[in-house]
């Protein structure tokens, strides 16, 4: 697999900010890269150990050399941002976050690349303050909802959250095994990376397992409102998805009026990193025209 290497570190781009949720400071862990005009913001997803750096730094680069500026914000509940209870819509609690971090930051609109609940959180987002949003880019995530094809909920989540139940590495691999097609390129340091994040917060993974009891519908189903969505929309779907069924991406694609959808064949729930200079070249290339 080839990527463009990184020249950056995730020390030298790290940064924080204290933020006010609902009455409530929430200390904010983001990595800002680069400079430019237009600025990108990569929202991960909620398995056990994400972060924006551990879920995106293949597509970080080629976003930088075409003179983007490039925020990865933890959401709150993972990374080095502060733990959280969520009890009622994480999708929205991630979209206001992400907003006071924007106003914080002087950020009038910005551009979203959302990864399965951070897609979630881009199209809350994109609902409460349309104006915020420039071009959304969902992958493996937008709604939440009931598949028609699919039972629910699928292995991969039933996995995901048996691993925040119970860290070890064998049920870490056991749900990277189902998250990606083609395992092979699972790297033992992918593997000690996402362990060490997931032991270094277990405030993160017992309250993701207090949240699930307090509210087992984090993420509300937005298919009647997307039609709302002006923002154009690239939606990206891995046909082999056993997290988020291929098919939550048709109904995004039918609900978003400026909308398009690719699926890659042979690629599971993590797009970005299983086939990233395509998707790198795909993202960039709807970025720009
Ligand atoms: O439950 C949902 O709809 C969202 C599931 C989800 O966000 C899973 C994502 C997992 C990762 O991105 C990861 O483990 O890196």
């Amino acid at each position: 697999m080839t990527t463009t290497p990184l020249t950056i570190t995730e020390a030298s781009t790290s940064r924080f900010a204290r933020l006010l949720d609902e009455g409530r400071e929430l200390q904010i862990h983001y990595n800002d890269i680069g400079q430019g005009p237009q600025t990108v913001v990569m929202l991960h997803g909620s398995g056990p150990g994400a972060t924006g750096w551990a879920n995106f730094h293949r597509n970080i680069q080629p976003l930088v050399d075409a003179g983007y500026r490039v925020i990865l914000m933890d959401c709150p509940g993972w990374g080095k941002s502060d733990s959280i209870v969520c009890t009622g819509s994480r999708s929205d609690l991630n979209a206001r976050v992400l907003d006071r971090l924007l106003e914080s930051l002087g950020l009038e609109q910005v551009h979203i690349l959302g990864n399965s609940m951070g897609g979630h959180s881009a199209v809350a987002l994109a609902l409460q303050q349309p104006q915020r949003v420039g071009k959304l880019v969902l992958m493996g995530g937008g709604t939440g909802g009931v598949s028609p094809y699919a039972p629910m909920p699928t292995e991969g989540i039933k996995l995901l959250q048996g691993l925040y139940r119970d860290p070890s590495i064998e049920n870490l691999k056991k749900m990277m095994a189902v998250f990606v097609f083609d395992s092979s390129d699972l790297t033992e340091e992918l593997f000690q990376t996402r362990l060490d994040n997931m032991l270094a917060r277990r405030d993160h993974l017992e309250n993701f397992v207090k949240s699930l009891e307090a509210n087992p519908r984090q993420f509300p189903d937005f298919g009647p409102r997307l039609g709302s969505i002006q923002s154009p929309t690239l939606i990206i779907w891995g046909r082999n998805d056993r997290f988020v069924p291929m098919d939550t991406g048709l109904r995004l694609v039918a609900g978003i009026p400026q909308s398009e959808l690719h699926v890659f064949n042979h690629c599971g729930h993590w797009a970005q990193w299983e086939h990233a200079p395509r998707f790198n070249r795909m993202v960039l290339d709807f970025l720009q025209h």
